[in-house]
């Protein structure tokens, strides 16, 4: 389970979080949904560790990552806005060594290597070296590898941003497999599709702040509007940073 309570984060002027509270059940995905800038990104990054907040509550499984950020790292798979590979490593050596990081012994990395593999279609560049992956192709290493020491929850930022139809839909597929393991999952998007054809849980964010929380039809209820991208519209109040 992922909480974050009243959290503060300001780069210099720009307040990206303020005040952003939600929280992300276990066996759901949950759906940050917000115009550029909203602080997203930002809201994972202190989730994972990799930035410290100002002020606020911020928990993975009961566990602060600021205070115990190895504990967070094993229980929580990430894919960033920023996928660096190392262009000289294939992509099983790149699983090989990041499931070593977490500790895996060689028969569960190859294991779950194959496992991965075949549910994000990427036999074809298991053996390639990263020089040369298309965006997407280097999306799916991302991905693989985030998901390589099977984490209980999994924080995707734009996961499908240059993705193909079909690996659009293998990710669809992979993302509601955790779900079926009980995984807490959160993905941030602005494609309304997404939202309504994945999630169980929408957080609306605008300003750094979460503003509406719930299932699809109840944003809709609350707003009185019928279609979700409408009444996203109405609840961050602009029509900006949206996709069909
Ligand atoms: N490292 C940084 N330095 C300066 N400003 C930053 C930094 N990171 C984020 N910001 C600012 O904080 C605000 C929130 O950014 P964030 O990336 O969290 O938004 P987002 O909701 O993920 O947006 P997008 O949908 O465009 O990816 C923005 O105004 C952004 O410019």
């Amino acid at each position: 389970m992922i909480e974050l309570h009243n959290v503060e984060k300001s780069f210099g002027k720009v307040k990206a979080l303020d005040g952003a509270s939600f929280r992300a059940e276990d066996g759901k995905i949950t759906a940050l949904l917000g115009p550029n800038g909203a602080g997203k990104t930002t809201a994972m990054r202190i989730l994972f560790g990799l930035l410290k907040r100002d002020g606020g509550e911020v928990a993975v499984d009961g566990i602060d990552p600021a205070k115990d950020p190895i504990s967070v790292r094993k229980s929580l798979g990430v894919l960033t806005d920023q996928v660096g590979l190392y262009e000289r490593l294939s992509t099983r050596e790149h699983l090989q060594y990041f499931g070593e990081l977490h500790g895996m012994d060689k028969a569960s990395i190859d294991k779950a290597t194959e496992e991965i593999s075949a549910l994000l279609g990427m036999e074809d560049i298991l053996e390639r070296r990263a020089a040369g992956f298309s965006q997407g192709q280097r999306l799916k290493v991302a991905l693989a590898r985030a998901l390589l020491h099977s984490p209980k929850n999994v924080l995707l930022d734009e996961p499908t941003r240059g993705l193909d139809v079909m690996s659009t839909r293998a990710l669809r597929k992979a993302i509601s497999s955790l779900k079926a393991r009980g995984c807490c999952v959160v993905f941030s998007t602005h494609v309304m599709q997404e939202v309504s054809t994945l999630s169980d849980e929408v957080i609306v964010m605008t300003k750094g702040k979460a503003v509406a929380a719930g299932t699809p039809q109840q944003l809709c209820e609350r707003t009185g509007i019928a279609n979700l991208e409408d009444a996203f519209v109405s609840l961050i109040g602009t029509e900006e940073g949206i996709a069909a």
